[in-house]
C-alpha cells in the first residue's frame, strides 16, 4: 500500500483525508505519528497558499519525501473575510474549536439570515524535494446558522449550512461532507492535474 504524508496535527482533517483517499488504496501518515522531535510548525503567512507552503516546505526538508499540507478556513462575508487564515485561533491561540465558534456567532448576532453568507476555503499544497510546489483551491459556500448543531466533523462545522442543504456540515456524515467540502473540491483540482500531468 503507497503512503502518503500529510503536514497537519488536526485530527479532524486526517479523517476527512483518509476518507477522500480511501478509493486509493492510499494509507495516510500525519505529524501525529511521528514523535515530538519536530518543532511546532509557525503559521506566519497572511494567505492560506503562504501558510500551506510553509506547513508542507517545512516537513519536505525535515523529512526529504513528499508532503501534501492543507491551510484551510471559514470566511464570513459579514466580518470582512474573517476569522479567514487564523480560523484555528480566532478566540485565541489555543485552537479552542468551541470558542472559536461561538466568537463567530456572537459577532453575527442581530445579522439577517440572507446575511450570514461565508464559505469554507481549502488550499492544498503538494510538494516534493527540490520541485516546486503545486496549489489547488477547493471552496464550499453556505450560511452561518444562529445556533451550533450536530456532533460530526470539527472547526465551524456546527455552525455553516452548505448552500442547498437545511443542516449543518456537523449533521452530514463523513461521507455526506467528502461529498460537496472545500477539502473535497480541492481534492478534485488536485486529481485533476496529477491525471494529466
Ligand atoms: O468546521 C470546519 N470544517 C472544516 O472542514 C474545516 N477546515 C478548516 N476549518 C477551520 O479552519 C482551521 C484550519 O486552520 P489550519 O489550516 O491552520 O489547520 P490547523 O491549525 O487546525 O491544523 P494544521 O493542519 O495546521 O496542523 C481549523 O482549525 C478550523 O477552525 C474547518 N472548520
Ligand atoms: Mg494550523
Amino acid at each position: 500500500m503507497n503512503k502518503l504524508f500529510i503536514a497537519t496535527k488536526n485530527n479532524g482533517k486526517i479523517k476527512d483525508f483518509k476518507g477522500l483517499f480511501a478509493k486509493y488504496d492510499i494509507n495516510i501518515i500525519s505529524l501525529l505519528d511521528l514523535d515530538d522531535s519536530l518543532p511546532d510548525i509557525e503559521e506566519t503567512g497572511d494567505t492560506f497558499e503562504e501558510n500551506a507552503a510553509i506547513k508542507a516546505e517545512t516537513i519536505v526538508k525535515a523529512l526529504n519525501i513528499p508532503v501534501l499540507a492543507d491551510d484551510s478556513g471559514l470566511e464570513v462575508d459579514a466580518l470582512n473575510g474573517q476569522p479567514g487564515v487564523y480560523s484555528a485561533r480566532y478566540a485565541g491561540v489555543e485552537k479552542d474549536d468551541t470558542a472559536n465558534l461561538h466568537k463567530v456567532l456572537n459577532e453575527l448576532e442581530g445579522v439577517p439570515k440572507e446575511e450570514r453568507t461565508a464559505r469554507f476555503v481549502c488550499v492544498l499544497a503538494l510538494a516534493h524535494p527540490n520541485e516546486p510546489i503545486i496549489f489547488k483551491k477547493g471552496t464550499c459556500e453556505g450560511t452561518i446558522v444562529e445556533n451550533p448543531m450536530g456532533e460530526n466533523g470539527f472547526g465551524y462545522d456546527p455552525i455553516f449550512c452548505p448552500k442547498g442543504y437545511n443542516k449543518t456540515m456537523a449533521q452530514l456524515s463523513s461521507q455526506e461532507k467528502n461529498e460537496i467540502s472545500h477539502r473535497r473540491n480541492a481534492m478534485i483540482q488536485l486529481e485533476n492535474w496529477l491525471k494529466n500531468k
